[in-house]
């Protein structure tokens, strides 16, 4: 390890330590943290089932950097490639159509042998895997309509399809020994006002019903509900919106999964948290960027990010909380995506760890809201970044952004050559 690295960190402990901060120990429960890195960041949400189809669902990636993922290797050898420059062991998230297999086959029709590469590959790399029903980019969704859709015969292609994937997940969970959350999110909406607002509400939670039927092993596979307040082309009406999912989480026991992407634009999930917390089995964040609409861009160290991540630190909520992520932008190194958004994850959780929470919540309980204020507001110039530099460096992964160098390379070597 650096000289510098170290002397860095032993100052900074020094400092913390004044505040009864105990860094060593805030690292060790650091890297018991797991954050699920999306796989459809690497190849703009195309997935291997139909290439040629378009990209629908509400959802849009803008940008064409060259490089993108085309087949199930060259994705796995590029999240190699980014969880190398990340510390920490994670999990990744599939969604359906990343189905790794020569037979031709129907999404109502997959089967965990369908995923056997991945499986094997996690197993490998010692990762988690977390799953995803794909209801999107389908010609049986093409009017925008999925698990609610008025035509039961359609609605029963995304039922099977739904149910096909939770086995999936409890697959991956049982095979790698570590809970897969298998997380429902369907695009249906109206574009514009609807005349009927609760038929497709029935219609999905009668759907839903269904799809979570058949019990399955809590320590395989979790369930979860993604709500959605509008997406392109459902801006008046979605059917799963968040007092929906929330009360359906609610009444069946599903994590509720919060996108920082899915509510107003001055709304944040970040305050959601505890209120959710007393009430739900878990949670499930997608952790993104909307920039004025549900852009899903990078994650950065932003307000939100930093938020997030004392919320769940000072309600004691990390064990109760799946942190995935959920951006994609196609208009940069996508690896660099993936880094730079996971890097900037786990480090708002390490910075929150390094808060000190018991001086402010004793500050609060007093009254004394300056000394609150003070405290805040001086630890945002603390040197958590020598803390995170260590932390790195003891994990084996480039220190600041010595990584982009490793990135460039990559670029070079791998990604230009793919010609696309
Ligand atoms: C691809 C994801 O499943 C999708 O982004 C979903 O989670 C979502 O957030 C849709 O807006
Ligand atoms: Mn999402």
């Amino acid at each position: 390890m650096q000289q510098t690295t170290v002397n860095n960190y032993e100052a900074a402990k020094q400092l913390y330590a004044k505040h009864g901060i105990d860094v060593d120990r805030v690292l060790e429960r650091l890297a018991q943290i797991k954050i699920s890195m999306h796989c459809w960041q690497g190849d703009d949400v195309r997935g291997f089932l139909n290439r040629e189809q378009d990209l629908t669902g509400g959802i849009s990636v803008t940008g064409n950097y060259p490089g993108a993922a085309r087949t199930p290797d060259e994705l796995r050898a590029d999240l190699e490639k980014a969880f190398s420059l990340i510390p920490g062991k994670h999990k990744v998230n599939l969604h359906a159509i990343y189905v790794d297999t020569d037979e031709k086959v129907e999404l109502d029709q997959l089967e965990p042998k369908h995923f056997q590469k991945w499986v094997d590959w996690a197993a490998e790399q010692g990762l988690g895997l977390d799953f995803n029903p794909t209801c999107f980019s389908h010609e049986k969704s093409s009017d925008g309509f999925t698990l609610s859709h008025p035509d039961p015969e359609i609605r029963r292609f995304w039922i099977d399809h739904c149910k096909a994937s939770r086995k999936i997940g409890a697959y991956f969970g049982e095979q790698l020994g570590q809970t897969c959350v298998t997380n429902v999110w369907v695009p249906d909406g109206f574009k514009d006002v609807p005349a009927d607002r609760l038929a497709p509400r029935q219609r999905l939670k009668d759907a839903l019903d269904e799809v979570f039927a058949e019990e399955l092993n809590p320590a395989h596979n979790l369930d979860a509900v993604e709500s959605k307040l509008f997406g392109l082309g459902s801006e008046a009406y979605v059917v799963g919106s968040h007092e929906f999912y929330m009360g359906y989480g609610l009444r069946n026991n599903k994590l509720i999964c919060l996108d920082a992407g899915h509510f107003h634009p001055t709304e944040v999930i970040s305050n959601k948290l505890s209120s959710l917390s007393l009430f739900s089995e878990g949670i499930l964040l997608h952790v993104s960027r909307p920039m004025r609409w549900d852009s899903d861009h990078v994650v950065t160290m932003d307000d939100e990010l930093i938020d997030i991540g004392r919320e769940l630190v000072r309600g004691d909520l990390l064990g109760k909380t799946h942190i995935g992520l959920d951006f994609f932008d196609a208009s940069i190194n996508r690896i660099a995506a993936w880094v730079v958004g996971t890097r900037n994850t786990v480090k708002s959780l390490l910075r929150a760890m390094l808060d000190p929470i018991d001086a402010l919540k004793k500050a609060e309980l007093e009254g004394d809201y300056t000394t609150r204020l003070a405290l805040t507001e001086e630890f945002k110039s603390y040197p958590f970044g020598a803390v995170w530099d260590y932390y790195c460096e003891k994990h084996g992964v480039p220190v600041r952004e010595e990584w982009l160098s490793e990135v460039k390379a990559y670029e070079r070597d791998v990604l230009l050559k793919r010609g696309n």
